[in-house]
């Protein structure tokens, strides 16, 4: 298991203008592979996530890690839905973290090169990154996310603007990540991808976990209403 699991959270709360948009939440996150989180518009999906990522102001309860929080969020990554590039080069974009994290610039430049590969952007490396397009700003962003190798890594949506070619590519990349022992946790709508790629889900509504499972055992047998409901494409309340 990687280090810095388990993930836990105890009695997690997330209050905004008097309301409990998540919570309370108790969820241990360990294991291996890659977790979807699923539910409705506004069940909570992204801010579970920010939870967990350690980067959600908490009304209250408590999330942890396996390693003191300082290292633990040094080793976690997080690719948001509307992908943040820098006003720099591609390869600047895919050097930041490491630079930040103290390499040299003859390793960083051959990661970069290596980077700049599995995610299309071998051709591009010197081009100011505000010129690409969505999909491969998004490129950019999961290869900037998975340059160091973290031990976890937060996705919202990765695919969400996405066509089919773009779509296989970034989940090429995750089923590598998983490969290589990162721990992945990722929102999406998008069933079939979810049906793709999940080991293991878990189902949000209004706020609450309401199943954590195998993402065989979800999809093979909804134990609710909602899940059944939800699983077949009808709107939930
Ligand atoms: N800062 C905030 N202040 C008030 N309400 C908020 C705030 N952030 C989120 N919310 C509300 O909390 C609820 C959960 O939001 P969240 O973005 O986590 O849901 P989601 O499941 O990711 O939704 P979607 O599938 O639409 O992306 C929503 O009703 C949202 O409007």
């Amino acid at each position: 298991m990687v280090r810095v699991l388990p993930v836990e959270l105890r009695g997690a709360v997330v209050r905004r203008r008097g309301r409990a948009i998540l919570g309370p939440v108790d969820l241990t996150l360990a294991g291996e592979g890659l977790t979807c989180v699923l539910g409705p518009n506004g069940a909570g999906k992204t801010t579970l996530l920010r939870v967990m990522h350690g980067i959600e102001r908490l009304s209250g309860g408590t999330v942890g890690y396996g390693l003191p929080e300082r290292e633990a969020l040094r080793r976690q990554g997080f690719v948001f839905q509307a992908p943040i590039v820098l006003r720099r080069t591609v390869a600047e974009n895919l050097a930041y973290p490491l630079r930040l994290a103290g390499a040299g610039r003859a390793d960083a430049a051959r990661a970069c090169a290596d980077w700049g590969g599995r995610i299309g952007l071998g051709a591009v490396l010197d081009q100011p990154a505000q010129r690409l397009s969505g999909g491969e700003k998004q490129m950019l962003a999961l290869g900037r996310a998975l340059i160091s190798g973290p031990d976890l890594l937060f996705l919202d949506e990765p695919c969400a603007s996405l066509d089919g070619r773009a779509t296989a590519a970034i989940e090429g990349l995750l089923r590598a990540a998983r490969e290589s022992r990162t721990r992945i946790i990722m929102a999406t709508h998008d069933l079939a991808q979810a049906r793709r790629l999940a080991d293991e889900v878990i189902f949000l509504r209004n706020g609450q976990v309401e199943r954590h499972c195998a993402a065989e055992a979800f999809f093979a047998a909804p134990q609710s209403a909602a899940e059944e409901a939800f699983l077949k494409g009808d709107i939930l309340q």
